[in-house]
């Protein structure tokens, strides 16, 4: 055995007798390292340690790596029995080790989970079965599990979900699921108290932009990734909309769509085997028809200037991710829950905008309206670049009814966000907004559902929810101005 530590190195060398053959971890920095004899080397950065211990004489150290160069992440798990002369040592070691990879104390968590074998192409089972159960298991998490058996099953249940039992609900499947948690959440007897259990999103819908957004591009695909977020994840906080049409209110976690935007989803049901690649089939059928879209808009605005919104966007996610490097204790894991026990009361929904100070009317012709809290939609479209998740607002687009020419290149750099900076997009940060349409001639969807063309209404609440995230906050950055390209 050999035990070092130097500044930030630090290094243990177990040599197992019994079997013959010895480990290596070392940890320099962020990155822990493990050489077994008859392994190939595994190199991680801390946070994709998903357990360790020193237990009886046994260590185990379990880790989410690529085994191979265009591999998924897999659950790696050493186990070996460690010698009583080195005990003091691996203990030092292990106590590092969590510290690191933790950013506070190892707990195991207490899961709700949540799996839609009808979601996307139906491999949540399976792949709850292969890739997050057994990384469920090796983080020591108490699963509750439910396999949803019909539409609405998960909002009865999260309606009745009991308070203090669980730190997090798991939803594997897509944003529809989502979206029917929260709004069981608002059917509690304590709502706010329900909506403060954070939402952990494991992508196994055809649409999974929560996930997306938390996670990032190339992790946010990843169920093993996603599943590690609600293993070790922290809650933070997530704004919700109030969608209100006629008498019916519901909670909007994501998106409300009108125009295009909505209709493209309608063109291309058919082509959902091409997975987000139909929204593109989609995008162009619309430039061929190039539709208007009649509607009367008002905004309650909150910043409408994009340099300001770039630069609120900037300091912000500077601010959160220097707070996501910063260790955790205990005491600022609390989070009270607010005295009243029913959802928020409606702020705007009586006001007349027209007369209000605030509000602005948008008056061009518009090809789609697109309301949003979080960057991406979809893998190939960055459609709200500066949302973020607990800010008081909603991110809008109105996107003008331009040449066809220039709606093709409203294409270009979609995934990064670029048609931010695109003249004919306007971007404004709402606190509310209220919509009529001026014709039957399109459609209306929230959270990627449809709804009548009607008119409604719908207003933010901020930090309403909470939602596990492994950096604090979306793990999407966009184009500044000055290179669009
Ligand atoms: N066993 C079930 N059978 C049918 N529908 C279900 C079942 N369990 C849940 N659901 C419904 O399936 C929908 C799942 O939507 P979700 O977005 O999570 O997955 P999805 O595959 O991406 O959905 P979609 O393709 O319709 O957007 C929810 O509205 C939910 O009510």
């Amino acid at each position: 055995m050999a035990s070092q530590s130097n500044g930030q190195k630090r290094s243990i060398t177990i040599q197992n007798q019994g079997a013959g053959h010895s480990s290596t971890l070392t940890l320099t920095g962020d990155i822990l390292r493990v050489r077994r004899e008859e392994w190939k080397d595994i190199q991680v950065p801390v946070r994709n340690v998903v357990w360790s211990e020193y237990v009886d004489g046994k260590l185990e150290v379990s880790v989410l790596a690529k085994r191979g160069k265009n591999a998924s992440f897999s659950l790696v798990r050493l186990t070996t029995a460690v010698d009583e002369a080195q005990r003091e040592a691996v203990t030092e070691f292990v106590d590092a080790l969590t510290k690191l990879s933790y950013r506070g104390p190892q707990k195991p968590r207490r899961l709700k989970v949540l799996i839609n074998p009808h979601s996307g192409p139906g491999k949540a089972p399976l792949l709850f079965k292969r890739k997050v159960e057994p990384l469920f298991r090796a983080a020591r998490c108490e699963l509750d599990i439910t396999y949803t058996t019909r539409r609405n099953h998960a909002a009865d249940l999260m309606q009745d979900i009991p308070l203090g039992t669980y730190d997090a609900v798991v939803v594997i499947s897509g944003d529809g699921l989502i979206h029917e948690v929260l709004n069981g959440f608002a059917q509690h007897k304590n709502p706010l108290a329900a909506f403060r259990i954070p939402v952990a999103p494991i992508p196994a819908g055809s649409g999974n932009a929560l996930a997306l957004n938390l996670l990032g591009l190339e992790e946010g695909v990843d169920v093993s990734t996603a599943a590690l977020n609600a293993v070790k994840g922290r809650a933070i906080p997530f704004d919700l909309f109030s969608f209100v049409q006629k008498d019916t209110r519901v909670f909007s976690f994501f998106s409300q769509c009108v125009g295009l935007m909505a209709e493209l989803d309608l063109w291309t049901e058919h082509l959902r085997f091409l997975g987000s690649g139909r929204f593109v089939v989609g995008y162009l059928t619309g430039i061929i028809k190039r539709k208007a879209c009649p509607v009367k808009i008002h905004i309650k605005v909150g910043q409408s200037d994009k340099d300001a919104i770039y630069k609120t966007f900037r300091e912000e996610r500077a601010k959160a991710l220097e707070a996501s490097h910063r260790e955790i204790d205990d005491s600022s894991e609390e989070d009270p829950i607010p005295s009243e026990s029913t959802i928020p009361p409606l702020r705007y929904v009586s006001v007349k905008p027209e007369e209000e100070e605030g509000w602005i009317s948008f008056e061009k012709a518009t090809s789609f309206f697109y309301a949003g809290n979080g960057p991406y939609v979809s893998v190939d479209l960055m459609q709200f670049p500066a949302a973020l998740p607990g800010d008081g607002y909603i991110d809008v687009v109105i996107h003008e009814q331009v040449s066809r020419g220039k709606m093709l290149s409203a294409m270009d750099e979609a995934s990064a966000g670029a048609g931010f900076w695109l003249p004919e997009q306007h971007y404004f940060k709402a606190e509310a907004y209220r919509i009529e349409p001026l014709s039957t001639n399109s459609c209306l969807s929230v959270d990627g559902e449809g709804f009548d063309f009607e008119p409604f209404h719908v207003e933010v609440h901020k930090g309403l929810a909470r939602v596990l995230s492994p950096y604090g906050y979306y793990n999407a950055d966009f184009f500044p101005k000055s290179s669009p390209s």
